[in-house]
């Protein structure tokens, strides 16, 4: 890729756009043609889920001006919202002057499966013991079945447990329930991993029954994969701050500005939704466009600001953080200490620029699920280039950060109403009946001309009305 830089790349018609893309990326006019019409691969639709009736098409777009550790991204992303795309193109933009958006990780693609036995016939406490005591043998046995991903330098790396104790309040019978949960860290490599990890636990959950004497109740996959973090970083200098706003406001007075939005979201549970809808605007489009799992994804960074916030709740959760042998005690300490309400910071560095941060949980694969069965997926990813699920995921957090401090930089200058409604106006010539590509464009036009808070459905019925008379007379 030699630059991710198109400027003015939307004022072009579709055609050009695409005929820019095949000039500025890796993919070919087959690749074009793939995103374009699917309607010739209703089969491998047809393969991949059930009851298949159809396609439900959602409009794919590029993000345009990212640098990501360095490297020049024109990213894929698949959304239904306008504006969302613009405005992390936008962020992109501006972050270049300071290099663009830098990511760091654990590096550990490990996500953790997770077995609940149940009815023990011994007690929790020696139930744990003879489980903790043959945890090498327990590993070795799941990378023994499964040796692939352990010939990958995957696979069962780690098991570790924890008593639980339930009293029965609701059933007013006040016993007391002990279960052992096990957690084992499975390396799943460049993989989400979740099925893999599903048929890893199911194989071993009758040599945990023998263990513990009792039974194996759930054996699955957690959606909540703590190992496998991205902190993405950005510096948005004053200067460029400034010039955002068409010099309204100075880069200080932004940079501040910011900064009090955040802390807003940070102190009150109604802000912070909103602002991590705004982050997840950005990561679940290029999630979707990469066929990957969304659901998994918003599961596990809305999970995991809430299991930092909570840890010490949780009897034993700290101390098995404290005791895993795969994180380094700095990993231990940014997880028990990641307790933002917003998985977000702003500050200002010693030049008063903003530093933006984004700290969440990634579990994404370059390899299974749809990723390589939905050929329009297979086609953003060959745009991308990412050579592991590391790359992918830290694109994946840049995006996120772009799009909280491009809503964040918009709300606090001129507000999202201004971009956002100018850019959904097409959407509301649509909604009103214009009927054809000349009619939308006549009402968005002059739409476009109206304030901000005049861009309305009601407003855009208006106009379609008084082209349509002016029409007939
Ligand atoms: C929308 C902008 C970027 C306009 O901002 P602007 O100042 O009018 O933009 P510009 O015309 O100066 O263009 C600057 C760059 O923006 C991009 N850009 C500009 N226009 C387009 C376009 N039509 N199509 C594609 N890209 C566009 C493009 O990259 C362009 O530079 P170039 O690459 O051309 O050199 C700005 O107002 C903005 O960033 N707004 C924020 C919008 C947003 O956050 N939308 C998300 C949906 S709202 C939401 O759900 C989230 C929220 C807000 O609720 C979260 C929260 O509350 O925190
Ligand atoms: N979020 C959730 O809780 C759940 C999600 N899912 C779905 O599961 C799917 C993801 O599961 P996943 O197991 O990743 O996908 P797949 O079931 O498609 O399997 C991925 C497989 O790819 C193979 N592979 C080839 N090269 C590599 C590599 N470099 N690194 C890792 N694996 C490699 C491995 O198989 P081998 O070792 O045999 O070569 C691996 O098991 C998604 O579609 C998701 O929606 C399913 C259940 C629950």
């Amino acid at each position: 890729m030699k630059t991710s830089q198109l400027p003015a790349f939307y004022k072009n018609p579709l055609q050009k756009r695409q005929e820019i893309l095949l000039e500025n990326s890796t993919l070919d006019k087959n690749d074009i043609e793939t995103i374009s019409n699917t309607k010739n691969k209703t089969e491998i639709f047809d393969k991949m889920i059930e009851n298949m009736i159809g396609i439900f098409p959602i409009p794919l777009g590029i993000a345009t001006n990212f640098i990501v550790n360095k490297k020049e991204y024109i990213i894929p992303m698949a959304t239904e919202e306008s504006s969302v795309i613009a405005a992390v193109s936008f962020a992109a933009k501006l972050a270049r002057n300071s290099g663009g958006f830098f990511v760091t990780s654990t590096g550990i693609d490990v996500v953790i499966g997770q077995i609940q036995a149940i009815e023990m016939k011994i007690s929790a406490e020696e139930a744990k013991k003879n489980v903790d005591s043959y945890q090498e043998k327990l590993c070795l046995m799941i990378n023994t079945k499964f040796p692939k991903m352990y010939e990958r330098n995957g696979g069962a790396k780690y098991m570790t447990s924890r008593i639980l104790t339930i009293s029965d309040d609701f059933q007013k019978s006040q016993t007391r329930k002990e279960m052992l949960i096990i957690y084992f860290m499975i390396d799943v490599k460049d993989a989400m991993g979740a099925n893999i990890v599903n048929s890893m636990m199911e194989f071993i959950a009758p040599t945990i029954e023998t263990l513990v004497q009792g039974n194996v109740l759930l054996k699955i996959i957690s959606n909540l994969p703590i190992h496998r973090t991205f902190t993405a970083k950005a510096v948005w200098t004053k200067q460029v701050l400034q010039e955002s706003s068409k010099n309204k406001y100075s880069g200080d007075e932004i940079a501040q500005r910011i900064i009090q939005a955040w802390q807003f979201a940070e102190n009150d549970p109604f802000r912070a939704a909103t602002h991590l809808k705004g982050m997840m605007n950005g990561i679940d489009s290029v999630c979707i466009a990469t066929g990957n799992d969304f659901r998994s994804i918003e599961s596990a960074i809305h999970s995991f600001r809430k299991y930092s916030l909570e840890i010490p709740r949780f009897s034993g959760l700290e101390q098995m953080i404290l005791d895993d042998i795969l994180f380094t005690d700095l990993q231990k300490q940014e997880i028990l200490n990641s307790r933002t309400n917003t998985l977000t910071k702003y500050y200002q560095n010693n030049n008063g620029d903003l530093v933006g941060e984004l700290f969440v949980p990634l579990s994404i694969g370059v390899v299974g699920g749809a990723t390589k069965v939905n050929p329009v997926a297979q086609t953003c990813l060959k745009l991308l280039d990412c050579k592991n699920s590391q790359e992918l995921a830290s694109v994946f957090a840049a995006v996120g950060l772009a799009q909280n401090f491009a809503a964040l930089r918009a709300l606090v200058t001129e507000g999202i109403q201004k971009g956002h409604m100018k850019l959904h106006a097409s959407n509301l010539a649509i909604m009103a009946g214009a009927q054809n590509n000349q009619e939308i464009e006549q009402v968005t036009q002059l739409l476009y001309q109206k304030n901000p808070s005049e861009i309305s459905l009601s407003t855009a019925t208006l106009i379609l009305n008084q082209i349509r008379e002016s029409f007939e007379k």
